[in-house]
């Protein structure tokens, strides 16, 4: 929100509503993961890392995991490599981990960490490497061929999937003053670097943590219907259903995926919600109405 005292009036007028959701809260785990098209721009960054400090000042334990798709894709564009995905995963190779890794855990994430910074926060920059947090396998994807109707197996390189996670590190910090904001590279077992595809890493984050909400910033309101409205709440089995007739396509799919396996693992409430509305995070948290898609067990 741009500093003119209409404004401010809003910002207080937002939260006076916002103080009873906030002490509900206290004390609770709240993992937002911010993609990489809810990125918009300055603006939008400077009001998501004011929600964030919001939390943490009110004695939530907010935990951020980024995205970085599309910026990715530039960087590998400048470099004359051209970006291929496999059922919404980037094939990755070894040169290709590389950048991600610099991508990820180098510039968007500092970028992160010094706009929470300037509204007066102590961020920290991680990714699943720091504090032995995440170790990471081979993703292994199969796809069924449609001429033969054989499965066959997809080598996506070092795309990796989150097979352990340690919350020591975690716990640490949400008895601190640090803000974790974390990237979505884990090391292997076999001392490989693996690119994680950012909504799985921040599921397996809420799960291991039982989280008491997961949010998903994107660049749509939420789940959308045939016509395009906004599903304001969806239970598991209505999702797998969407999903199966091709209601939810694209990257939706993993993403309502990851939902359905977190809700699984024990996390309290997961909300898919558009991170190009200033002030989302404090919207769905923290007011009577919320926002997006809340998916329900
Ligand atoms: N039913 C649906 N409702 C909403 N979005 C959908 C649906 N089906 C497919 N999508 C697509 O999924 C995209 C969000 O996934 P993705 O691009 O992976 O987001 P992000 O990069 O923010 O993680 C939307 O921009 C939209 O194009
Ligand atoms: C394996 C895989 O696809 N990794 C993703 C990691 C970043 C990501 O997921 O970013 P968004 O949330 O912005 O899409 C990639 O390389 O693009």
């Amino acid at each position: 929100m741009r500093e003119t005292a209409e404004n401010r009036e809003k910002q207080a007028a937002l939260l006076a509503e916002a103080l009873p959701f906030m002490q509900a809260y206290e004390n609770k785990t709240v993992v937002v993961k911010y993609g990489g098209h809810a990125m918009g721009n300055i603006e939008l960054g400077r009001a998501f890392a004011r929600d964030i400090a919001l939390l943490k000042q009110s004695g939530i334990n907010p935990i951020v995991v980024h995205g970085g798709g599309p910026q990715i894709g530039r960087m590998l564009d400048r470099m004359g490599i051209e970006s291929r995905f496999e059922g919404g995963l980037r094939v990755t190779d070894a040169h290709t981990v590389e950048i991600v890794e610099m991508v990820l855990a180098g510039s968007i994430n500092k970028e992160i960490v010094a706009l929470i910074n300037a509204e007066g926060e102590w961020a920290i920059g991680l990714c699943g490497k720091d504090g032995n947090m995440v170790f990471a396998e081979k993703a292994r994807k199969t796809m069924r061929d449609p001429d033969s109707n054989i499965e066959k197996v997809i080598d996506l390189g070092f795309v990796g999937e989150p097979v352990e996670v340690d919350r020591t590190l975690l716990d640490l910090l949400a008895r601190s003053e640090m803000i974790p904001v974390i990237a979505p590279v884990a090391p292997g077992r076999d001392g490989n670097t693996y690119n994680i595809n950012a909504d799985t890493f921040a599921g397996a984050i809420a799960g291991a943590l039982r989280a008491s909400r997961l949010l998903f910033l994107t660049d749509v309101p939420g789940v959308l219907d045939k016509d395009k409205n906004l599903i304001k709440e969806l239970s598991v089995s209505e999702a797998k259903a969407l999903i199966a007739d091709g209601t939810i396509s694209g990257g939706m799919i993993p993403k309502v995926e990851t939902c359905i396996e977190a809700i699984e693992r024990g996390v309290e409430g997961v909300v898919i919600l558009n991170g190009k509305v200033l002030h989302a995070v404090l919207l769905e948290l923290l007011t009577e109405h919320g926002a997006g898609t809340l998916i329900v067990p």
